[in-house]
């Protein structure tokens, strides 16, 4: 491990330079790894790792669109690709991808071919760490850890296919055979992680609600919306709405931030932006952060587990999704978006 220096605190990361491809095969050689749905994550790692050169099967229900992308995706019904129990006793390591609230229903048939030796591999500390409202308790002679990749799944697999990587965060919670470290790390190289940094399932749980409600998608659309509502309701139109909120910021300013951090992005503004940001930054974060903090004590006691489990386990929750959705979709702001975007000469 790489001991860092992450703004003044020391911190120890893997990285694919100390840890080679080469390596993670090595360790995993022996293994059958058995991805277990085909969503979002599904599709993104079980590819990376059958590139990376990985013995990887696909477990997913038969008949639905999920099981026709892994078809087209080149997983062979029969060879590598299985219905769910099929692959739960082929597979050594199995690859817990299903929805958080879906992995609660299905919990009873994999514990029950998670015999001694095996590995149980998650994306996400919910199941685990919420156990009181999942059941989801491994038995204590298999493996268990998890590779959390830090963004989408189709992310994942764009980065990886142009020769990039998503960082991962990675936890071991029980370790059975005394090489559960070791085949986390394998697994979060063969995902395509970029660099892996160590949590524990607990911490990986509370960041990872908090995050996505947070700045990277709730606590955004909803600074994006008030901004839009304000300009438009004192006479600006759609599109200079649109472009001051959004299209500016995701075209032009925030890869700037991506490239070398928020203080390059404001030298590269002009002094009076400079000089208006620096001074409404503060107040924005003092506007918000109650908010904040009401947001993680919601996530530390379960609340948000909670509701996330109940809205998602009910048979209409694809309906109620797509609607809540639609709303967003066309509201003005993404309406005129969408014409923004149709704009874009690269589009064209
Ligand atoms: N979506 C993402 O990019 C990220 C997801 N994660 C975590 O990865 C895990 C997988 O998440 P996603 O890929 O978003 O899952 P998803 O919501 O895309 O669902 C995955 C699969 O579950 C199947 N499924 C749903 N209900 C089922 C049921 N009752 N029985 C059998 N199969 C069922 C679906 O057919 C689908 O193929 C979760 O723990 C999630 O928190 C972590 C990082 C990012
Ligand atoms: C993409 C990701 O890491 C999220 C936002 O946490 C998720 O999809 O759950
Ligand atoms: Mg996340
Ligand atoms: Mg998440």
């Amino acid at each position: 491990m790489a001991q860092l220096n992450f703004g003044g605190v020391e911190e120890e990361v893997v990285t694919r330079e100390e840890f080679p491809l080469e390596k993670a095969r090595e360790v995993l050689s022996t293994e059958t790894i058995a991805v277990i749905g085909y969503g979002v994550q599904g599709p993104g790692q079980s590819l990376n790792m059958r590139d990376n050169g990985f013995n990887v099967i696909v477990g997913q229900r038969q008949g639905g669109k999920s099981w026709d992308k892994a078809v087209s995706d080149g997983w062979v019904p029969g060879e590598t690709l299985f219905d769910i129990e099929e692959a739960l006793s082929k597979g050594t390591i199995i690859c817990y991808l299903l929805s958080d609230a879906a992995q609660i229903e299905l919990w009873p048939t994999v514990k029950k071919h998670l015999t001694a030796g095996k590995s149980l591999y998650f994306s996400h500390g919910f199941g685990v760490t919420y156990k009181d409202q999942t059941g989801i308790i491994p038995p204590a002679d298999v493996d268990v850890y998890l590779v959390a990749p830090k963004g989408s799944g189709t992310s994942l697999r764009r980065m990886f296919v142009e020769g990039k990587g998503l960082n991962s965060s990675f936890a071991v919670f029980q370790d059975a055979t005394g090489k559960a470290r070791e085949k986390c790390i394998a697994m979060g190289i063969g995902v395509g992680s970029g660099y892996l940094f160590e949590t524990d399932f607990y911490r990986e749980v509370t960041s990872d609600l908090t995050g996505e409600r947070g700045t990277l998608m709730g606590a955004i659309q909803g600074i994006f919306a008030a901004q839009y509502e304000v300009l438009r309701s004192n006479g600006h139109t759609p599109s200079e709405a649109f472009n001051e909120t959004v299209e500016e910021l995701t075209q032009s300013l925030m890869p700037l931030v991506a490239e070398n951090g928020m203080d390059w992005m404001y030298a590269n503004c002009s002094t009076t932006a400079q000089r208006g940001a620096l001074d409404w930054w503060k107040p924005f974060r003092d506007a918000t952060k109650p908010v904040f903090e009401q947001l993680y004590n919601s996530v530390k006691s379960g609340e948000q587990a909670k509701i996330s489990i109940t809205r998602n386990s009910q048979p209409d929750y694809r309906v109620k999704l797509e609607e809540e959705l639609a709303e967003l979709r066309e509201s003005e702001m993404w309406q005129a978006g969408s014409t923004v975007r149709g704009l874009r000469p690269e589009r064209n």
